[in-house]
Protein backbone atom coordinates (compact mmCIF):
# COMPACT_ATOMS: atom_id res chain seq x y z
CA UNK A 1 0.00 0.00 0.00
CA UNK A 2 1.06 2.99 -1.05
CA UNK A 3 1.32 6.24 1.46
CA UNK A 4 1.77 9.50 -0.18
CA UNK A 5 0.49 12.65 -1.18
CA UNK A 6 0.18 13.84 -4.81
CA UNK A 7 -0.52 16.42 -6.78
CA UNK A 8 -1.85 14.87 -10.59
CA UNK A 9 -1.94 17.43 -13.18
CA UNK A 10 -4.32 16.49 -16.20
CA UNK A 11 -6.16 19.11 -18.34
CA UNK A 12 -8.59 16.07 -19.49
CA UNK A 13 -11.33 15.62 -16.78
CA UNK A 14 -11.81 11.73 -17.53
CA UNK A 15 -7.99 10.81 -17.74
CA UNK A 16 -7.37 12.71 -14.27
CA UNK A 17 -9.86 11.26 -12.54
CA UNK A 18 -8.48 7.84 -13.56
CA UNK A 19 -5.48 8.39 -12.67
CA UNK A 20 -6.17 10.22 -9.44
CA UNK A 21 -8.77 6.63 -8.64
CA UNK A 22 -5.99 4.23 -9.36
CA UNK A 23 -3.60 6.33 -7.10
CA UNK A 24 -6.19 6.51 -4.13
CA UNK A 25 -7.11 3.07 -4.69
CA UNK A 26 -3.21 2.20 -3.97
CA UNK A 27 -3.22 4.59 -0.89
CA UNK A 28 -2.42 7.67 -2.26
CA UNK A 29 -3.91 11.28 -1.51
CA UNK A 30 -4.51 12.52 -4.12
CA UNK A 31 -4.76 16.23 -5.03
CA UNK A 32 -5.80 17.32 -9.07
CA UNK A 33 -5.20 20.25 -10.53
CA UNK A 34 -6.60 20.79 -14.42
CA UNK A 35 -3.53 22.70 -15.83
CA UNK A 36 0.17 23.39 -14.88
CA UNK A 37 -1.03 27.02 -13.71
CA UNK A 38 -3.23 25.79 -11.44
CA UNK A 39 -0.64 22.82 -10.09
CA UNK A 40 1.96 26.20 -9.52
CA UNK A 41 -0.84 27.92 -7.28
CA UNK A 42 -1.66 24.88 -5.09
CA UNK A 43 2.21 23.28 -4.59
CA UNK A 44 3.10 26.26 -2.21
CA UNK A 45 0.12 25.57 -0.19
CA UNK A 46 0.60 21.80 0.66
CA UNK A 47 2.79 19.42 1.15
CA UNK A 48 3.60 16.68 -1.90
CA UNK A 49 5.25 13.51 -2.23
CA UNK A 50 4.95 13.07 -5.63
CA UNK A 51 4.01 15.43 -8.87
CA UNK A 52 2.21 12.95 -11.71
CA UNK A 53 1.65 15.43 -14.79
CA UNK A 54 1.07 15.13 -18.55
CA UNK A 55 3.25 16.48 -21.39
CA UNK A 56 0.20 18.27 -23.36
CA UNK A 57 -1.69 21.00 -21.78
CA UNK A 58 -3.24 23.87 -22.79
CA UNK A 59 -0.83 27.25 -22.47
CA UNK A 60 1.89 26.03 -20.09
CA UNK A 61 2.54 22.39 -20.59
CA UNK A 62 4.22 19.47 -18.45
CA UNK A 63 7.44 20.33 -19.57
CA UNK A 64 7.49 24.15 -18.34
CA UNK A 65 5.77 22.78 -15.37
CA UNK A 66 8.92 20.27 -14.66
CA UNK A 67 11.24 23.76 -15.18
CA UNK A 68 9.38 25.20 -12.49
CA UNK A 69 8.71 22.62 -10.41
CA UNK A 70 12.61 21.71 -10.55
CA UNK A 71 13.44 24.99 -10.09
CA UNK A 72 11.67 26.00 -6.99
CA UNK A 73 10.81 22.70 -5.48
CA UNK A 74 14.63 20.18 -6.16
CA UNK A 75 13.41 17.27 -4.07
CA UNK A 76 9.85 16.81 -4.78
CA UNK A 77 10.06 13.70 -7.88
CA UNK A 78 8.06 14.55 -11.06
CA UNK A 79 6.77 12.14 -13.19
CA UNK A 80 5.71 12.88 -16.59
CA UNK A 81 2.99 11.40 -19.06
CA UNK A 82 3.91 11.75 -22.36
CA UNK A 83 1.82 10.46 -25.69
CA UNK A 84 2.77 7.39 -28.22
CA UNK A 85 5.93 7.52 -30.18
CA UNK A 86 7.17 10.51 -28.36
CA UNK A 87 10.06 9.21 -27.79
CA UNK A 88 12.00 12.93 -27.93
CA UNK A 89 9.63 14.34 -25.64
CA UNK A 90 10.32 11.36 -23.01
CA UNK A 91 14.17 11.56 -23.04
CA UNK A 92 13.84 15.16 -22.89
CA UNK A 93 12.14 14.86 -19.86
CA UNK A 94 14.59 12.68 -18.01
CA UNK A 95 17.18 15.26 -19.14
CA UNK A 96 15.13 18.24 -17.61
CA UNK A 97 14.84 16.21 -14.42
CA UNK A 98 11.60 13.83 -14.27
CA UNK A 99 12.15 10.64 -12.17
CA UNK A 100 10.24 9.00 -14.99
CA UNK A 101 7.68 8.76 -17.17
CA UNK A 102 4.79 6.65 -18.62
CA UNK A 103 4.18 6.53 -22.41
CA UNK A 104 0.06 6.57 -23.39
CA UNK A 105 -1.85 4.52 -22.78
CA UNK A 106 -0.44 2.06 -19.97
CA UNK A 107 -1.91 -0.16 -17.55
CA UNK A 108 -3.60 1.38 -13.84
CA UNK A 109 -1.06 -1.06 -11.98
CA UNK A 110 1.90 0.09 -13.66
CA UNK A 111 1.31 4.06 -12.89
CA UNK A 112 1.12 2.47 -9.14
CA UNK A 113 4.23 0.81 -9.81
CA UNK A 114 6.47 3.79 -11.03
CA UNK A 115 5.00 6.14 -8.29
CA UNK A 116 6.05 3.48 -5.48
CA UNK A 117 9.99 2.96 -6.72
CA UNK A 118 9.90 6.78 -5.43
CA UNK A 119 7.31 7.64 -2.59
CA UNK A 120 6.90 6.14 0.61
CA UNK A 121 5.14 2.34 0.32
CA UNK A 122 3.70 1.55 3.85
CA UNK A 123 5.56 -1.37 5.29
CA UNK A 124 4.45 -4.89 3.26
CA UNK A 125 1.87 -6.61 5.70
CA UNK A 126 -1.31 -8.65 5.77
CA UNK A 127 -2.88 -4.94 6.54
CA UNK A 128 -1.53 -3.91 2.61
CA UNK A 129 -4.74 -3.25 0.66
CA UNK A 130 -5.97 -5.65 -2.43
CA UNK A 131 -4.17 -5.50 -5.46
CA UNK A 132 -6.91 -4.94 -8.22
CA UNK A 133 -6.41 -4.50 -12.09
CA UNK A 134 -9.22 -5.69 -13.85
CA UNK A 135 -12.53 -3.26 -14.08
CA UNK A 136 -14.42 -5.66 -11.92
CA UNK A 137 -12.14 -5.89 -9.43
CA UNK A 138 -11.55 -2.05 -9.32
CA UNK A 139 -15.10 -1.71 -8.95
CA UNK A 140 -15.31 -4.01 -6.00
CA UNK A 141 -13.12 -1.64 -4.71
CA UNK A 142 -14.72 1.46 -5.12
CA UNK A 143 -17.40 -0.42 -3.70
CA UNK A 144 -15.53 -0.77 -0.62
CA UNK A 145 -14.42 2.19 -0.54
CA UNK A 146 -18.06 3.67 -0.24
CA UNK A 147 -19.51 1.47 2.27
CA UNK A 148 -16.26 2.10 4.52
CA UNK A 149 -17.39 5.63 4.90
CA UNK A 150 -20.61 4.20 6.62
CA UNK A 151 -21.24 2.02 9.36
CA UNK A 152 -23.02 -0.54 7.46
CA UNK A 153 -22.28 -4.78 7.88
CA UNK A 154 -21.10 -5.91 4.88
CA UNK A 155 -20.90 -9.17 3.48
CA UNK A 156 -18.23 -10.87 1.79
CA UNK A 157 -18.41 -14.09 -0.43
CA UNK A 158 -16.04 -15.61 -2.30
CA UNK A 159 -14.34 -18.78 -2.92
CA UNK A 160 -11.57 -19.46 -0.88
CA UNK A 161 -8.27 -17.67 -0.94
CA UNK A 162 -10.14 -15.10 -3.27
CA UNK A 163 -8.66 -12.11 -0.50
CA UNK A 164 -11.83 -11.76 1.67
CA UNK A 165 -9.66 -10.78 4.52
CA UNK A 166 -7.78 -8.81 2.34
CA UNK A 167 -11.00 -6.78 1.31
CA UNK A 168 -12.06 -6.60 4.85
CA UNK A 169 -8.91 -5.32 6.46
CA UNK A 170 -8.97 -2.57 3.83
CA UNK A 171 -12.68 -1.55 4.66
CA UNK A 172 -11.21 -1.11 8.16
CA UNK A 173 -8.56 0.73 6.83
CA UNK A 174 -10.62 3.28 4.82
CA UNK A 175 -13.14 3.81 7.21
CA UNK A 176 -13.16 6.58 10.31
CA UNK A 177 -12.23 3.40 12.62
CA UNK A 178 -9.06 2.82 11.08
CA UNK A 179 -7.26 4.13 13.83
CA UNK A 180 -9.21 1.48 15.71
CA UNK A 181 -8.67 -2.23 16.68
CA UNK A 182 -9.19 -4.37 13.59
CA UNK A 183 -10.32 -7.79 15.58
CA UNK A 184 -10.54 -11.14 13.43
CA UNK A 185 -12.12 -13.96 14.75
CA UNK A 186 -12.28 -17.38 12.08
CA UNK A 187 -15.77 -19.18 13.52
CA UNK A 188 -14.42 -22.35 11.70
CA UNK A 189 -11.16 -22.71 13.21
CA UNK A 190 -12.37 -22.09 16.79
CA UNK A 191 -13.88 -25.39 18.51
CA UNK A 192 -17.58 -24.81 18.86
CA UNK A 193 -17.52 -25.20 23.11
CA UNK A 194 -14.67 -22.02 22.54
CA UNK A 195 -16.28 -19.99 20.19
CA UNK A 196 -18.87 -18.38 22.17
CA UNK A 197 -16.54 -17.45 24.88
CA UNK A 198 -13.94 -15.98 22.82
CA UNK A 199 -16.79 -13.76 21.28
CA UNK A 200 -18.64 -12.61 24.17
CA UNK A 201 -15.82 -12.81 26.99
CA UNK A 202 -16.19 -14.84 30.13
CA UNK A 203 -16.24 -13.76 33.92
CA UNK A 204 -13.81 -15.42 36.14
CA UNK A 205 -15.77 -19.09 37.59
CA UNK A 206 -17.95 -18.92 34.88
CA UNK A 207 -17.17 -22.36 33.38
CA UNK A 208 -14.43 -24.78 35.07
CA UNK A 209 -10.88 -23.37 33.81
CA UNK A 210 -12.00 -20.15 33.58
CA UNK A 211 -9.17 -18.83 36.48
CA UNK A 212 -9.68 -14.91 35.04
CA UNK A 213 -12.13 -12.75 33.55
CA UNK A 214 -11.69 -12.23 29.89
CA UNK A 215 -13.02 -9.53 27.53
CA UNK A 216 -14.65 -11.12 24.25
CA UNK A 217 -13.85 -10.34 20.38
CA UNK A 218 -16.81 -8.39 20.80
CA UNK A 219 -15.00 -5.89 23.78
CA UNK A 220 -11.48 -6.39 22.24
CA UNK A 221 -13.02 -4.78 18.62
CA UNK A 222 -15.13 -1.68 20.92
CA UNK A 223 -14.49 1.86 19.14
CA UNK A 224 -13.56 -0.57 15.42
CA UNK A 225 -13.94 -3.47 13.52
CA UNK A 226 -14.73 -7.28 13.97
CA UNK A 227 -14.46 -9.50 11.36
CA UNK A 228 -16.36 -13.08 11.65
CA UNK A 229 -14.56 -15.07 9.15
CA UNK A 230 -16.27 -18.27 7.79
CA UNK A 231 -19.50 -17.19 9.31
CA UNK A 232 -21.33 -20.00 7.77
CA UNK A 233 -19.63 -22.53 10.18
CA UNK A 234 -21.11 -20.68 13.15
CA UNK A 235 -23.31 -23.34 15.32
CA UNK A 236 -27.35 -22.04 14.59
CA UNK A 237 -27.60 -21.17 18.40
CA UNK A 238 -24.80 -19.05 18.37
CA UNK A 239 -26.17 -17.20 15.66
CA UNK A 240 -29.18 -16.69 17.75
CA UNK A 241 -26.71 -15.01 20.37
CA UNK A 242 -24.95 -13.16 18.19
CA UNK A 243 -28.03 -11.83 16.65
CA UNK A 244 -28.85 -9.82 19.88
CA UNK A 245 -25.45 -8.70 20.29
CA UNK A 246 -26.02 -6.77 16.87
CA UNK A 247 -29.39 -5.63 17.26
CA UNK A 248 -28.77 -4.66 21.03
CA UNK A 249 -25.45 -3.23 20.58
CA UNK A 250 -24.40 -4.65 24.09
CA UNK A 251 -22.95 -7.72 25.55
CA UNK A 252 -22.68 -9.55 28.58
CA UNK A 253 -19.80 -11.60 29.37
CA UNK A 254 -20.40 -15.21 29.90
CA UNK A 255 -21.14 -15.64 33.99
CA UNK A 256 -21.34 -12.06 33.63
CA UNK A 257 -24.61 -9.45 35.21
CA UNK A 258 -23.03 -6.34 33.64
CA UNK A 259 -24.01 -5.60 30.10
CA UNK A 260 -21.23 -3.49 27.92
CA UNK A 261 -22.15 -1.59 25.33
CA UNK A 262 -20.85 -1.67 22.15
CA UNK A 263 -19.69 0.70 18.93
CA UNK A 264 -18.32 -2.21 16.66
CA UNK A 265 -18.24 -2.28 12.85
CA UNK A 266 -19.28 -6.02 12.15
CA UNK A 267 -17.77 -7.74 8.66
CA UNK A 268 -18.49 -10.91 7.83
CA UNK A 269 -16.97 -13.42 4.97
CA UNK A 270 -17.97 -16.32 3.85
CA UNK A 271 -17.52 -19.29 0.96
CA UNK A 272 -20.64 -20.61 1.14
CA UNK A 273 -23.67 -19.35 -0.53
CA UNK A 274 -25.30 -17.96 2.34
CA UNK A 275 -28.89 -17.99 1.28
CA UNK A 276 -28.75 -21.96 -0.11
CA UNK A 277 -27.58 -22.22 3.85
CA UNK A 278 -30.81 -20.08 5.19
CA UNK A 279 -32.81 -21.99 3.09
CA UNK A 280 -31.31 -25.46 3.94
CA UNK A 281 -32.11 -24.43 7.63
CA UNK A 282 -28.64 -24.04 8.70
CA UNK A 283 -28.16 -20.45 8.79
CA UNK A 284 -30.83 -17.56 10.11
CA UNK A 285 -32.81 -16.04 8.09
CA UNK A 286 -32.96 -13.04 10.12
CA UNK A 287 -28.90 -13.38 10.52
CA UNK A 288 -28.76 -13.14 6.93
CA UNK A 289 -30.24 -10.31 6.17
CA UNK A 290 -29.01 -8.61 9.45
CA UNK A 291 -25.44 -9.39 8.05
CA UNK A 292 -25.99 -8.93 4.11
CA UNK A 293 -27.19 -5.64 3.92
CA UNK A 294 -24.08 -5.06 1.66
CA UNK A 295 -22.67 -7.65 0.01
CA UNK A 296 -19.14 -8.29 -2.01
CA UNK A 297 -18.41 -10.54 -4.14
CA UNK A 298 -14.52 -11.73 -5.39
CA UNK A 299 -14.86 -13.14 -8.27
CA UNK A 300 -12.45 -16.67 -8.87
CA UNK A 301 -9.25 -15.01 -9.83
CA UNK A 302 -9.47 -17.50 -13.46
CA UNK A 303 -12.08 -14.85 -13.58
CA UNK A 304 -10.21 -11.52 -13.46
CA UNK A 305 -6.97 -12.57 -15.14
CA UNK A 306 -6.15 -9.30 -15.45
CA UNK A 307 -5.58 -9.05 -12.04
CA UNK A 308 -2.81 -12.05 -11.82
CA UNK A 309 0.63 -10.69 -12.75
CA UNK A 310 0.06 -7.25 -10.50
CA UNK A 311 -0.89 -9.53 -7.57
CA UNK A 312 1.68 -11.86 -8.66
CA UNK A 313 4.40 -9.36 -8.58
CA UNK A 314 3.08 -7.64 -5.55
CA UNK A 315 3.24 -10.95 -3.77
CA UNK A 316 6.57 -11.92 -5.29
CA UNK A 317 7.84 -7.66 -3.57
CA UNK A 318 6.57 -8.84 -0.55
CA UNK A 319 8.28 -12.05 0.36
CA UNK A 320 11.83 -10.88 -1.44
CA UNK A 321 11.60 -7.77 0.85
CA UNK A 322 11.16 -10.34 3.48
CA UNK A 323 14.00 -12.73 2.96
CA UNK A 324 15.98 -9.78 2.20
CA UNK A 325 16.36 -10.38 -1.52
CA UNK A 326 16.88 -7.75 -4.51
CA UNK A 327 13.40 -7.20 -6.30
CA UNK A 328 12.53 -9.83 -8.94
CA UNK A 329 10.20 -10.45 -11.69
CA UNK A 330 8.90 -13.19 -14.13
CA UNK A 331 10.11 -13.56 -17.47
CA UNK A 332 7.70 -13.38 -20.25
CA UNK A 333 7.05 -17.47 -20.26
CA UNK A 334 6.40 -17.26 -16.69
CA UNK A 335 3.55 -14.77 -17.19
CA UNK A 336 1.92 -16.47 -19.71
CA UNK A 337 2.13 -19.55 -17.22
CA UNK A 338 0.58 -17.58 -14.50
CA UNK A 339 -2.01 -16.15 -16.72
CA UNK A 340 -2.91 -19.15 -18.29
CA UNK A 341 -3.33 -21.65 -14.65
CA UNK A 342 -6.95 -22.26 -13.28
CA UNK A 343 -5.87 -21.65 -9.76
CA UNK A 344 -8.55 -23.29 -8.95
CA UNK A 345 -7.23 -22.06 -4.81
CA UNK A 346 -6.96 -18.40 -6.04
CA UNK A 347 -4.71 -15.86 -4.81
CA UNK A 348 -3.72 -18.16 -2.01
CA UNK A 349 -2.74 -20.71 -4.14
CA UNK A 350 -0.71 -18.13 -6.14
CA UNK A 351 1.08 -16.70 -3.27
CA UNK A 352 2.31 -20.49 -2.76
CA UNK A 353 3.29 -21.00 -6.18
CA UNK A 354 5.41 -17.49 -6.01
CA UNK A 355 6.61 -18.36 -2.85
CA UNK A 356 8.27 -22.02 -4.02
CA UNK A 357 9.10 -20.28 -7.22
CA UNK A 358 11.32 -18.04 -4.81
CA UNK A 359 13.28 -20.70 -3.65
CA UNK A 360 13.74 -22.62 -6.27
CA UNK A 361 15.42 -19.70 -8.19
CA UNK A 362 18.00 -17.51 -6.42
CA UNK A 363 18.62 -15.23 -8.88
CA UNK A 364 16.13 -12.18 -9.74
CA UNK A 365 14.05 -13.81 -13.29
CA UNK A 366 11.65 -16.07 -12.32
CA UNK A 367 10.93 -18.24 -15.34
CA UNK A 368 8.59 -20.60 -15.83
CA UNK A 369 10.25 -23.95 -14.91
CA UNK A 370 10.30 -22.04 -11.39
CA UNK A 371 6.95 -21.76 -10.86
CA UNK A 372 6.65 -25.46 -11.45
CA UNK A 373 2.74 -25.17 -12.81
CA UNK A 374 1.92 -28.62 -15.11
CA UNK A 375 -0.86 -27.66 -17.29
CA UNK A 376 -1.36 -31.41 -17.56
CA UNK A 377 -1.99 -32.18 -13.84
CA UNK A 378 -4.34 -34.78 -13.12
CA UNK A 379 -7.79 -33.34 -12.56
CA UNK A 380 -8.19 -32.50 -8.75
CA UNK A 381 -4.60 -32.58 -7.58
CA UNK A 382 -2.86 -28.98 -8.99
CA UNK A 383 -0.17 -29.19 -10.61
CA UNK A 384 1.18 -26.54 -7.87
CA UNK A 385 1.48 -29.06 -5.66
CA UNK A 386 2.74 -32.08 -7.37
CA UNK A 387 5.30 -30.48 -8.01
CA UNK A 388 5.60 -28.78 -4.71
CA UNK A 389 6.26 -32.11 -3.16
CA UNK A 390 8.63 -33.09 -6.57
CA UNK A 391 10.92 -30.08 -5.09
CA UNK A 392 10.76 -30.88 -1.87
CA UNK A 393 12.37 -34.43 -2.20
CA UNK A 394 14.95 -32.09 -4.34
CA UNK A 395 15.77 -30.21 -1.50
CA UNK A 396 18.26 -31.12 1.29
CA UNK A 397 16.23 -31.76 4.77
CA UNK A 398 17.67 -28.57 7.12
CA UNK A 399 15.58 -30.19 9.81
CA UNK A 400 14.50 -33.72 10.17
CA UNK A 401 11.97 -33.33 12.42
CA UNK A 402 10.41 -30.74 10.58
CA UNK A 403 10.85 -32.57 7.46
CA UNK A 404 8.49 -35.87 9.26
CA UNK A 405 6.04 -33.00 10.78
CA UNK A 406 5.01 -31.46 7.17
CA UNK A 407 5.42 -34.96 6.27
CA UNK A 408 2.97 -36.74 8.46
CA UNK A 409 0.65 -33.61 8.41
CA UNK A 410 0.21 -33.94 4.33
CA UNK A 411 -0.42 -37.46 4.92
CA UNK A 412 -3.40 -36.19 7.14
CA UNK A 413 -4.46 -33.47 4.70
CA UNK A 414 -4.29 -36.51 1.76
CA UNK A 415 -6.22 -38.92 3.59
CA UNK A 416 -9.03 -35.80 4.23
CA UNK A 417 -8.85 -35.07 0.87
CA UNK A 418 -8.73 -38.93 -0.01
CA UNK A 419 -11.80 -39.73 2.35
CA UNK A 420 -13.83 -36.80 1.17
CA UNK A 421 -13.92 -38.18 -2.35
CA UNK A 422 -14.26 -41.72 -1.61
CA UNK A 423 -17.61 -40.44 0.35
CA UNK A 424 -18.67 -38.68 -2.57
CA UNK A 425 -17.84 -34.94 -0.80
CA UNK A 426 -20.11 -35.55 2.26
CA UNK A 427 -18.19 -34.53 5.26
CA UNK A 428 -20.73 -35.72 7.91
CA UNK A 429 -19.83 -39.43 6.00
CA UNK A 430 -16.24 -38.41 6.06
CA UNK A 431 -16.32 -37.39 9.63
CA UNK A 432 -17.47 -40.61 10.84
CA UNK A 433 -16.08 -42.79 8.76
CA UNK A 434 -12.52 -41.17 10.34
CA UNK A 435 -13.83 -41.03 13.52
CA UNK A 436 -13.70 -37.27 14.40
CA UNK A 437 -16.27 -34.94 15.44
CA UNK A 438 -17.48 -32.84 11.85
CA UNK A 439 -17.28 -29.86 13.92
CA UNK A 440 -12.90 -31.32 14.30
CA UNK A 441 -13.11 -31.95 10.40
CA UNK A 442 -14.12 -28.49 9.70
CA UNK A 443 -11.56 -27.21 11.88
CA UNK A 444 -8.50 -30.06 9.71
CA UNK A 445 -9.87 -28.54 6.89
CA UNK A 446 -9.93 -24.96 7.84
CA UNK A 447 -6.25 -26.15 8.72
CA UNK A 448 -5.39 -27.63 5.09
CA UNK A 449 -6.66 -24.41 3.84
CA UNK A 450 -4.41 -22.14 5.55
CA UNK A 451 -1.74 -24.38 4.28
CA UNK A 452 -2.54 -23.88 0.96
CA UNK A 453 -5.25 -26.58 -0.49
CA UNK A 454 -8.55 -26.04 -1.88
CA UNK A 455 -10.85 -27.57 0.04
CA UNK A 456 -13.68 -25.69 -2.18
CA UNK A 457 -16.95 -26.29 -0.69
CA UNK A 458 -20.41 -28.15 0.11
CA UNK A 459 -22.51 -26.46 1.66
CA UNK A 460 -24.60 -29.67 1.78
CA UNK A 461 -21.69 -31.34 2.65
CA UNK A 462 -21.38 -32.49 -0.91
CA UNK A 463 -17.36 -31.65 -1.74
CA UNK A 464 -17.49 -29.49 -5.39
CA UNK A 465 -13.85 -30.13 -5.86
CA UNK A 466 -10.77 -31.01 -3.95
CA UNK A 467 -7.47 -30.36 -4.50
CA UNK A 468 -3.59 -29.15 -3.66
CA UNK A 469 -3.06 -25.31 -4.16
N1 LIG B 1 -6.11 -8.63 -4.39
C1 LIG B 1 -5.07 -9.06 -3.63
N2 LIG B 1 -3.92 -8.37 -3.62
C2 LIG B 1 -2.88 -8.80 -2.91
N3 LIG B 1 -2.87 -9.91 -2.15
C3 LIG B 1 -3.98 -10.63 -2.11
C4 LIG B 1 -5.15 -10.22 -2.85
N4 LIG B 1 -6.10 -11.13 -2.62
C5 LIG B 1 -5.58 -12.04 -1.80
N5 LIG B 1 -4.31 -11.75 -1.48
C6 LIG B 1 -3.42 -12.58 -0.64
O1 LIG B 1 -3.85 -13.92 -0.80
C7 LIG B 1 -3.91 -14.62 0.42
C8 LIG B 1 -5.32 -15.11 0.68
O2 LIG B 1 -6.17 -13.99 0.92
P1 LIG B 1 -7.30 -14.01 2.06
O3 LIG B 1 -6.82 -14.70 3.29
O4 LIG B 1 -7.82 -12.63 2.20
O5 LIG B 1 -8.36 -14.93 1.31
P2 LIG B 1 -9.76 -15.46 1.87
O6 LIG B 1 -10.72 -15.33 0.73
O7 LIG B 1 -10.11 -14.74 3.14
O8 LIG B 1 -9.44 -16.98 2.13
P3 LIG B 1 -10.28 -18.07 3.02
O9 LIG B 1 -11.65 -18.13 2.45
O10 LIG B 1 -9.54 -19.32 2.79
O11 LIG B 1 -10.22 -17.57 4.42
C9 LIG B 1 -3.37 -13.66 1.45
O12 LIG B 1 -2.01 -13.92 1.62
C10 LIG B 1 -3.58 -12.30 0.85
O13 LIG B 1 -2.65 -11.38 1.32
Amino acid sequence: MLSASILVVEDDRDLREALADTLEIAGCKVTQADSAEQALTILPRQVFDMVVSDINMGAMDGMALLKAVRQDYPQLPMLLITAYGSVSASVEAIRNGAVDYLVKPFKPQLLVDTVSRYVGVASPSDDEGPVAVEASSLQLLQLAKRVAATDSTVLICGESGTGKEVLARYIHQQSSRAQQPFIAINCAAIPENMLEGMLFGHEKGAFTGAYSSMPGKFEQANGGTLLLDEISEMDISLQAKLLRVIQEREVERLGGRKTISLDVRILATTNRHLAEEVSNGRFREDLYYRLSVFPLNWLPLRERRQDILAIAQRLLNNHTLKMGRVNASFDQQAQQALINHPWPGNVRELDNVVQRALIMQPGNIITSADLRIDPFAPAGLAASTVSAVAATSEQPAADDSNALGSDLQRREFEIILNTLRSENGSRKNTAEKLGISPRTLRYKIARMRDSGFDVAGGDSGKLQAASYK
